[in-house]
């Protein structure tokens, strides 16, 4: 089963992943992985996230590479023979973030359509995705605002692609509230996918 936990920056996702990276609700073979990864195509995103005047359309695809790769290495043989493969992002960050950046040019008709359509030939969707939910202004705070993606303004574009995502998939999604303290937003978490194994 793939589980993602997606949200905003600072919604506490790598909160939650490592908490149940520690649980022993969850299988102990069960694989916890990242994007972007720490590979070396993470490390063209990490130099491209540095980057504020990345070309757009770059970037994209220097996301959508290191998802190949997450893909290939990770998340296909951590799925084999049943497997519990947890990740801290995936597709939807991309959706959700690259619709929102490439908005901001005028070549597509619907950027968040685009980007799902170049991943879905080939992609894995999640068996269940735990979507922490934040308000922006909260979210920017949170994260400290430590890269270009990290500003309220820009974060509210993100959530209404996330917002998007969740009425498209409603079975996929759990929404959970990112402002309840961190010991509530964990268990609902933790439930949810404790629920579905
Ligand atoms: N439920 C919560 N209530 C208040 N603060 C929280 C909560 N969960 C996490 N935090 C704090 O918010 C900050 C961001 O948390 P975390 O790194 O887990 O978020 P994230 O979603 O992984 O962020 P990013 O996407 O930017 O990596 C940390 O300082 C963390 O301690
Ligand atoms: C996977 C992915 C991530 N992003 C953005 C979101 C964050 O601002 C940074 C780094 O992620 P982290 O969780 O804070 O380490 O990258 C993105 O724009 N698109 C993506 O596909």
């Amino acid at each position: 089963m793939l589980v993602t936990l997606e949200g905003l920056d600072g919604s506490g996702k790598t909160t939650v992943w490592e908490r149940l990276r520690a649980d022993d609700a969850l299988p102990t073979d069960a694989t916890f992985t990242r994007e972007p990864t720490d590979s070396w195509y993470g490390e063209a995103v990490q130099r491209s996230i540095d980057d504020a005047d990345a070309d757009s359309v770059a970037e994209l695809f220097l996301y959508t590479a290191d998802h190949a790769a997450h893909l290939a290495e990770t998340v296909r043989p951590g799925l084999d023979d049943g497997g519990l493969v947890v990740s801290d992002r995936y597709s939807d960050s991309r959706y959700a973030y690259q619709g929102a950046t490439l908005a901001e040019t005028d070549w597509f008709a619907d950027p968040l359509d685009y980007v799902r359509e170049v991943h879905a030939p080939w992609t894995r969707p999640p068996d269940l995705t735990l979507f922490l939910d934040l308000d922006p202004e909260t979210a920017a705070r949170r994260s400290g605002a430590t890269n270009k993606f990290e500003t309220a303004d820009y974060l509210a574009d993100v959530r209404e692609n996330y917002d998007r995502l969740r009425a498209a998939d409603p079975e996929r999604f759990v929404t959970v509230d990112a402002t309840a303290d961190p010991d509530a937003v964990y268990e609902r978490v933790r439930s949810a996918i404790v629920e579905r194994l």
